[in-house]
């Protein structure tokens, strides 16, 4: 028999929740800086690194921020993209669904469509050379107003062949779902999937908005909806797709213990929980080490692993045959 660890690094898998620019690694961040003539307030990388150190969701929000402050050109999207697809194929994840934040960009004078061609033209490229398939989701910063967000959509219509979905990401207290009821009406009319982080660091309440409001098709993180017993039932009854990173609630301290981690205990409760990297450059792990950590600190079983790769496969914003094909592939793989 295997150990899990060689079990987990070599099975195909999905990621499903992955902010794009939460993969810039402080070696790139470096080179664009130097290529951009741009400043930073780290003297290398190991000063990146240190500086690494969260307590909360705003804490990492405002590293993340400043550190895309070095994605100026059509060539810095895709290289970034690129990076992480390459990574990636070391973990064996066969499909991709990326989010991008179009308003860290566009705030600072960067085009709309520069940052959406650098990084669909790596994306082209990951399924040709590495057989990654991938698809594109957009998020709206939920600390901006609707109007901002309106705006965004506008600029997303032209790209409505790339962009498959709509999220909500950003500072999540205080910022509730129903701010952008409106646009994600206006956003499902348009033919876009919808998801939305959500009980993150909200409250259950929030959860709750983001079905009933919102009406997602997809959950982002949804951790805290385990605080309401009926939102719990209700998640499981409908089957629901929650797209939980686990180092990435270690580090912003939701999850002080990851032997304490949700994600075991959702199964259990039979939530449809996937696992995700988040910002894998700022969280210290990708996808293999986000199962490694809670299959080291819960003690999943074999089943549980698998369970958790099918979910990914099954919530993924693919066709019925690609699922097939995915489904195929883990089969293959399981067989041995
Ligand atoms: O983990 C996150 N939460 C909320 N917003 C984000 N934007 C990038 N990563 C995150
Ligand atoms: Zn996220």
């Amino acid at each position: 028999m295997t150990s899990h660890r060689d079990f987990i690094d070599n099975m195909p898998k999905t990621e499903l929740h992955l902010h794009i620019e939460g993969s810039l690694e402080p070696e790139l961040m470096f080179t664009l800086a130097k290529r951009n003539n741009i400043s930073l307030p780290y003297g290398s990388v190991e000063e990146v690194r240190a500086a690494y150190q969260f307590t909360e969701l705003q804490d990492f929000l405002d590293i993340y921020y400043q550190g895309m402050s070095v994605l100026i050109t059509e060539q810095d999207f895709h290289d970034l993209t690129w990076a992480y697809l390459e990574r990636i194929k070391a973990d064996n994840v066969m499909h991709t669904e990326i989010f991008f934040d179009p308003q860290g960009h566009t705030e600072r004078g960067i085009a709309f469509d520069t940052v959406v061609s650098g990084i669909t033209r790596a994306l082209a490229e990951g399924e040709q050379k590495l057989g990654i398939t991938s698809r594109l989701i957009l998020c709206f910063l939920r600390h901006l107003s609707e109007e901002a967000a309106f705006e965004t959509l506008k600029d997303a219509l032209r790209h409505k062949d790339k962009i498959i979905g709509v999220g909500l990401d950003s500072s999540e207290l205080g910022h509730p779902p129903s701010k952008f009821e409106r646009v994600f009406r206006a956003a499902r009319e348009e033919g876009f999937l919808l998801v939305a982080h959500a009980g993150e660091e909200g409250p259950p309440e929030y959860v709750i908005e983001a079905l009933d409001l919102l009406q997602v098709d997809r959950l982002d993180h949804g951790n805290r909806s385990l605080e309401d017993e009926a939102l719990t039932r209700r998640l499981a009854d409908m089957q629901i797709a929650l797209t939980v990173c686990p180092l990435s609630n270690h580090k912003l301290a939701g999850v002080k213990d990851m032997r304490k981690h949700p994600i075991k205990t959702m199964l259990e409760k039979g939530l449809k929980a996937t696992v995700n990297s988040d910002d894998p450059a700022y969280f210290g792990g990708y996808m293999n080490d986000n199962y490694h950590a809670i299959d080291e600190a819960l003690g999943l079983t074999r089943d549980q692993i698998i369970t958790l790769a099918r979910n990914g496969i099954d919530a993924s914003f693919t066709s019925e045959a690609e699922k097939q094909s995915m489904h195929a592939r883990l089969a293959a793989y399981l067989a041995g």
